[in-house]
């Protein structure tokens, strides 16, 4: 697995780091960005414009022996930082690891948003529910779902280091990827994503409630997204923050500034507290005066959205069983 850092300066709330994985589509390796957010998995293909191609791993389903079409199938999906992809569907044999599907639902983009043209990425494979898979008419299974029967336990484990290599370790827990003894909360699949309580959050030593918010595990999201009081209340401890709207959210100064560790709660009982070293994104701008955000607003809502900054401190366990979450220091 590999970390992609987009070193853009962020023109969206938030930046989208890609967490590549190989994998292979019949035999033809794709770098995929596995997404715990999203439940579909498609590819460039050979039916994307040549501009969108250059530069990426493209599927040829003509070149696949065991490519099948789903004759009549679409899918289209929207992301909650205004990307999109579009296009059709077929099935084949897709592996991971040790661990082959065959008959996966491969959804072929026709069309791709422009951010996924320069980002490293040769599509995405969705890890969330199946329930919100957009195939139609009749809805697809992600691949772990279609895995976790042949798995030595129905999981996954996302191990994301900060500026590191990481790891997605399926049906097994890697006791290398990560201290202690993991803690788990109760998962919500009513959603399609993994979904926790997430009531309160700690922050300069002020427990502050969040009554009937929660939180999903987002891998496919680069920062920490939570909801208005919350992320006013981080920086507002963190002397000479602004919420910008020229760059495109909270930033400060990135010399002389030492940020406060963030803890959230997961789950009815545990907090996962991730340091403020973490919290430091990036430059803002090209002088590197300000600094952007690791937490940054989800915008609406109670849901808050625990991306890669999360993990970057955290081994997560995504696991069928409960369904519930799983959490232990890096
Ligand atoms: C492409 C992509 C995936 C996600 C998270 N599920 N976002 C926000 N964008």
């Amino acid at each position: 697995l590999k970390k992609r850092q987009d070193t853009s300066t962020p023109a969206v709330p938030y930046q989208q780091v890609e967490y590549l994985v190989n994998i292979a589509v019949a035999g033809q390796k794709l770098n995929l960005d596995f997404d715990t957010g999203s439940a579909d998995l498609w590819v460039f293909s050979d039916s994307l414009p040549a501009s969108s191609k250059k530069g990426h791993n493209i599927y040829t389903p003509s070149s696949s022996p065991s490519y099948k079409v789903l004759s009549g199938h679409k899918w289209s999906i929207a992301y909650a930082d205004g990307s999109g992809a579009s296009g059709t569907v077929g099935t084949d044999t897709v592996t991971i690891g040790g661990t082959s599907v065959t008959n996966q639902a491969v959804e072929l983009a026709d069309r791709i948003s422009s951010s996924f043209v320069t980002d490293g990425l040769d599509g995405l494979l969705g890890l969330s529910f199946s329930s919100i898979n957009t195939v139609k008419p009749t809805q697809q299974k992600t691949w772990f779902d279609n895995a976790k029967a042949s798995l030595s336990s129905p999981l996954f484990a996302a191990y994301l280091p900060f500026n590191a290599n990481g790891a997605y370790d399926f049906g097994y827990l890697d006791s290398a990827h990560y201290s202690g003894t993991p803690v788990y909360a109760p998962v919500d699949d009513t959603n399609g994503f993994w979904e926790v309580a997430s009531t309160s959050y700690k922050v300069g030593g002020t427990t502050h409630s969040l009554p009937g918010n929660t939180g999903i595990l987002d891998t496919g999201t680069t920062l920490a997204l939570m909801v208005d009081s919350a992320v006013s209340a981080y920086y507002a401890q963190v002397s000479g923050a602004v919420n910008s709207r020229s760059l495109g959210g909270w930033v400060f100064p990135c010399k002389g500034t030492t940020l406060p560790d963030l803890s959230v709660r997961l789950g009815p009982t545990n907090y996962a507290t991730i340091p403020g070293k973490l919290l430091n994104f990036q430059p803002a701008d090209a002088s590197g005066t300000q600094c952007y955000g690791g937490l940054q607003s989800v915008g609406g809502g109670t849901m808050n959205v625990y991306g890669d900054v999360f993990f970057n401190a955290f081994y997560g366990i995504f696991d069928a069983n409960g369904p519930r979450f799983g959490f232990a220091p890096l």
